[in-house]
């Protein structure tokens, strides 16, 4: 459905795709990971025909997005990181004037504009005005407007972000009910676990090139992958912080309230005085435990070292 060969793209001397591949079967959601200005953006607004790329080709089902780009856009629905503003715009006209620009009109763009808002459960707020609706509710109209003309290929750039846990978890049944009608998804994201679950396919992007992809269970499986280890604290977790910060050994830390997860690449006696020199240093835990590789430690270990 989607395939991406050797894209480059550069903003002045900065290279933000570096001969970038990539590909994605009909019918597959495709989680798109990748740290901040990995790239992801940018690849999406080039396959959605928004942005010229240096060189390269995108074909999306065949179709060389570079000489013809209103197939294109026929087959692609587009869902951008953010909203515009839309003053005095109701849900309903709102989803009617995308449906116009792609010449529906009257009863079948009322009736076609109606069923997506059922589709993402918005089919009560089309009196509501745009500004006026949640974060969430803007989200899943934005989703439905990307799809007025019924695309193959969906490509949400962080649809889940901002959103409260509710809220994604709805975003996500959406996501697989639009994935169980035969749409292909290409997905960005920075809640990892989250992908794991609702992804067939992960790619993981890091200064503009693809750095890994497959299915989760290939990825998984790849061997070397650090299991990570995940501890919890009852006070004094920044003291935890300042040891683990000093050890060589720790390769990648994430803080969450109460809980830290790190890769770690020593045995288990330098395990045992990394966890006596945190406690030494006032850190209160209540556990500290290896736990099995998975997408978070995965992602961990392959991308650079980030605060
Ligand atoms: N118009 C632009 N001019 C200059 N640099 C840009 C421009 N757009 C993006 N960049 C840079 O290109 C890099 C890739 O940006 P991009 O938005 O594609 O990353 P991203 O992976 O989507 O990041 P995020 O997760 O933060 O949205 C970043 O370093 C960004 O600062």
């Amino acid at each position: 459905m989607l395939n991406i060969k050797n894209l480059t793209k550069t903003y002045g001397k900065f290279i933000a795709l570096d001969n970038l591949k990539m590909e994605i079967k009909k019918g597959e959601i495709f989680g798109f990971v990748g740290p901040n200005g990995a790239g992801k953006t940018t690849t999406m607004r080039i396959i959605a025909g928004l942005l010229k790329s240096d060189s390269g080709e995108v074909f999306v089902d065949g179709i060389n997005a570079r000489t013809n780009l209103k197939e294109l856009k026929n087959k692609i629905g587009y869902m951008p990181d953010f909203f515009g503003v839309y003053d005095n715009l109701k849900a309903l006209e709102y989803m009617e004037f995308y449906a116009s620009i792609y010449g529906i009109t009257g009863n079948k763009a009322r009736r076609l504009c109606l069923e997506l808002m059922d589709l993402v459960r918005l089919s009560d707020q089309a009196d509501s005005y745009v500004d006026e609706m949640s974060r969430g509710m803007k989200q899943r109209l934005c989703l439905a407007r990307s799809m007025v003309h019924d695309p193959e290929l969906l490509i949400l750039d962080e649809p889940a972000s901002g959103l409260d846990p509710r809220a994604r978890v709805e975003m996500k049944e959406i996501l697989r009910e639009l994935h169980d009608k035969g749409k292909t998804i290409l997905i960005s994201s920075h809640i990892l676990p989250e992908l794991a679950q609702l992804c067939s396919n992960i790619g993981i992007i890091e200064k503009g090139k693809m750095v890994l992809s497959g299915t989760v269970e290939e990825i998984l499986s790849i061997r070397g992958v650090a299991s990570p280890i995940v501890m919890k604290f009852t006070a004094n977790q920044e003291k935890a912080v300042e040891v683990l910060k000093q050890n060589p050994l720790v390769q990648n830390i994430i803080i969450r309230d109460n809980s830290i997860s790190i890769l770690f690449k020593g045995k288990e006696a330098e395990e045992a005085n990394i966890l006596a020199a945190m406690i030494g240093n006032g850190a209160l835990l209540s556990s500290f435990a290896r736990e099995e590789s998975n997408l978070e430690s995965l992602f961990m270990q392959i991308t650079t070292k980030e605060e």
